[in-house]
């Protein structure tokens, strides 16, 4: 009898589990759990055991698709998956998560008070929810927290992560099937037109009564009276919390000699509440720093701006399709062109040129999901196979939202030549640095005038 794949799988796992387990022991770093008091996270673990963590994942994956069988394995995902998302976005919509307190317990009428909700709605969701190890029963009336849902209780960066990813992005990524079927089906190429995408397709029709082509202007624009503006704040949170998560503050440190700048004026484009530039501020007391964003960003970086840097920090609502208002020494855009077609992106840069002045600096820094395709195939395939799925399918997943949301894609670090390129000849890529532990990109191009 051939030798079973289930025992062979169950063997690496051990393996991989126990490797990972002394790896924490040594490193004097606590194991999660689902008690409340578990850490939210396995800070700390060197790349080693990142990549660890990342193959016992996908051997787990594996398990679980072989043990379920070919066909159930699909069945049962498509019944979960949709009913899983969406209790998930509920629960935090509706912050389920403050409901309950971090000590003890609370009764599904006491939530449904604390939430609004029906209480038979209450109860339902919950019940979904501790399927996914959100909340535990701890009598047939009665929940208290896991460590799953005790994490969403005590980060609100992670809330927001939830909010701006899954709520806004959820249902319009469902309707990718019509988008391709209506404007890209029988021709060779995606279309890049942004009101051709999923998101423009789901509610330019108006399911929630409004029509919004892209994601920034339902951000923006969500929301009647005092309320709106909410999702905009809520997506301030978020990239704070992804700030915090992929340690950012050293790639927007390192990103240029910024000792050398001097007495420089600073524009970072899209640079939402104004993290970036605080940081930049604090570090380098020389620097003046302008955040340009959108209108409704403006009331978030006016409450939260720290005293110690207001004279040096400031906030100007700017489109960042219409010509650059402002003359600065550099130009930070960050996370920016990422979420645009090669076109979008171009059209984005050749905004900032009218008011250039020869040796003005564009500093585009980016995240780059995948690993580098094209040129010098055999050994790109190497890398990219040597990676664990559960990596690629990081990059493979936003590269699928990026097609939803704006009919963009996650490019290699390279192609941001050609965009500076196409958005003027007069750009000179003078620098390109692509760490691939960290998924950044840094780009430097030098106006010559
Ligand atoms: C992914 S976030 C990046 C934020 C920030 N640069 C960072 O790295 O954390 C993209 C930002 O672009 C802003 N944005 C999107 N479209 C814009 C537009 N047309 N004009 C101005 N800002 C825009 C959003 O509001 C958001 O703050």
């Amino acid at each position: 009898m051939a030798e079973s794949q289930l025992r062979a799988l169950a063997a690496e796992i051990t393996k991989l589990a126990d490797s990972f387990a002394t790896s924490l022991e040594e490193k004097n770093l606590p194991e999660a759990s689902f008690s409340v008091d578990s850490p939210m996270s396995h800070k700390g673990i060197t790349a080693e055991m990142f990549m660890t963590r990342q193959t016992l994942s996908d051997k787990l994956q594996d398990m679980w698709y072989l043990v379920q069988g070919p066909s159930e394995s699909v069945h049962n995902y498509v019944h979960n998956v949709v009913p899983d998302a969406a209790c998930l976005n509920v629960l935090n919509h509706f912050n389920f998560w403050e409901a309950v307190p971090l000590e003890g317990s609370a009764s599904y009428s006491e939530i449904a008070e604390r939430v609004s909700l029906p209480l038979d709605a209450v109860t339902r969701l919950i019940q979904h929810g501790t399927t996914l190890r959100l909340f535990e029963e701890v009598s047939s009336s009665r929940v208290k927290h896991t460590s799953r849902s005790a994490a969403l209780a005590r980060q609100p960066g992670l809330q927001a992560l939830v909010s701006s990813v899954l709520d806004i992005t959820g249902a319009p990524m469902m309707a990718m099937a019509s988008a391709l079927e209506k404007y890209s089906k029988g021709k060779s190429e995606l279309t890049q037109d942004l009101s051709e995408t999923a998101f423009a397709l789901f509610h330019g029709t108006g399911p929630l009564g409004k029509k919004y082509t892209n994601s920034w202007e339902y951000l923006e624009n969500d929301g009647e009276g005092e309320r709106r503006g909410w999702r905009q704040a809520k997506f301030v949170e978020f990239m704070r919390y992804i700030k915090e998560i992929f340690h950012l503050e050293g790639i927007v440190l390192n990103a240029y000699d910024w000792q050398s700048a001097g007495k420089s004026t600073i524009v970072d484009v899209g640079g939402s509440a104004g993290h970036d530039a605080i940081l930049l501020a604090r570090k380098y007391p020389d620097l003046k720093l302008i955040v340009q964003d959108m209108p409704m960003v403006q009331p978030v970086f006016e409450a939260d701006l720290p005293d110690d840097v207001r004279d040096r920090v400031s906030f100007v609502a700017h489109d960042i399709y219409q010509p650059q208002p402002t003359q600065a020494d550099i130009y930070i855009v960050k996370m920016i062109l990422h979420d645009y077609s090669e076109s979008e992106a171009a059209k984005i840069l050749k905004a900032l040129t009218p008011g250039l002045r020869p040796g003005n600096r564009v500093i585009v820094i980016e995240y780059i999901g995948k690993v580098d395709e094209g040129e010098a195939e055999g050994e790109d395939d190497k890398k990219k196979d040597a990676l664990p799925l559960s990596i690629r399918q990081m990059g493979t997943a936003t590269d699928l939202r990026m097609m939803a949301i704006f009919n963009a894609k996650e490019r290699p670090a390279e192609s941001y030549r050609g965009i500076f390129k196409a958005a003027d000849e007069r750009f000179d890529v003078v620098s390109l640095k692509a760490d691939p532990l960290t998924f950044f990109a840094v780009i430097e191009a030098v106006w010559r005038g």
